[in-house]
């Protein structure tokens, strides 16, 4: 546990980064940064950034079995050419709804592409509750609604044995779990698996490692938890030197590193000088467990 290192390694800072993914094929983490409309990618050898700007937030994205990339952005899914940077339209959510967006997103492993919405915030967890849904883009095209009332829609995951879904609305301030169907899609009796203490904040992203055990980053509690869904146990803190701490997956070489993305945005100038890491990516090293690489959307 003494061997943990924290260290930032990307100079730029994000407003709010989230959705961070690992490229294995050109050893790149890719991320958000959701107000300001940029996803970018970071090559681990190289240290280059390169970025692409959209209309709309963009709140996550991920990689496309058939080529570049798949990305939520404002209410829509989108896929992205990186090189013309082209952005497509594939589906639209909550037409009803024209306060909302897409938050967090990930694929499972079937090749699905789960997403959560919320209402944009006027400030970092204040917003109009229970407005989100989550959601899932199906490989042929269609669109799936689970259920609504949701307040943020936040981290997801899949166990190991695909048999069970995870997923963090951030206001109920818990981990939850539903069981989960991998041939059809469907998710079925939710339950709480971890409820978080008060001076962990509140649960945002979240990723699994190979234990089976769940990372989840805690915005205003500066810090990634590890835990236990099958005791309801908190196994492990690592504390980071910021306290807006929005998500993590694992990346480089056999996916042995965690990263952990941060904001900035809701940080007044006084925290700001005390934080002056805040809003930037850092890599975990030392953990001793490791990850997996992540699902390509398959549509
Ligand atoms: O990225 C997200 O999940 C939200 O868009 C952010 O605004 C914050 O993380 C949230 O306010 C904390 O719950
Ligand atoms: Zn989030």
């Amino acid at each position: 546990m003494s061997s943990i290192k924290i260290e930032s390694v990307i100079p730029d800072s994000s407003r709010c980064g989230e959705s961070p993914v690992w490229e294995e094929k050109s050893n790149s983490l890719l991320y958000v940064d959701i107000p300001s409309k940029k996803i970018f990618r970071w090559n681990s050898l190289t240290k280059q950034v390169q970025e692409v700007t959209l209309d709309s937030p963009v709140s996550s994205v991920a990689i496309r079995r058939s080529g570049g990339y798949v990305a939520t952005v404002g209410t829509r899914f989108c896929a992205l050419n990186w090189e013309d940077q082209l952005l497509t339209d594939l589906c639209s959510v909550d037409k009803d709804k024209k306060n909302n967006r897409f938050n967090d997103g990930k694929v499972d492993p079937a090749g699905r592409y789960f997403a959560g919405t919320m209402a944009e915030e006027t400030a970092p967890a204040v917003l109009e509750r229970h407005q989100g849904s989550l959601y899932a883009l199906f490989p042929n095209g269609t669109v799936e609604k689970y259920f609504d009332r949701v307040d943020i829609s936040n981290g997801l995951d899949w166990s190991m044995d695909n048999k069970i879904f995870y997923y963090i609305d951030s206001l109920s301030y818990s981990v939850d779990a539903f069981d989960y169907d991998l041939q059809t899609g469907k998710i079925a009796n939710r339950r709480s698996v971890y409820k978080l203490e008060k001076e962990e904040y509140i649960p945002d992203g979240m990723c699994i490692d190979t234990e089976g055990k769940l990372w989840v980053a805690c915005y205003n509690g500066g810090r990634v938890i590890r835990l236990d869904p099958e005791t309801g146990k908190r196994l492990q803190t690592v504390k980071l030197p910021v306290e807006k701490t929005t998500s993590c997956c694992f990346g480089g070489k056999d996916y042995s590193e965690l990263y952990v993305t941060s904001a900035r945005d809701g940080l007044d100038p006084d925290k700001l000088v005390r934080q002056p890491e805040a809003g930037r990516i850092f890599k975990i090293t030392g953990l001793g467990v490791k990850g997996i690489a992540p699902y390509a959307f398959a549509g």
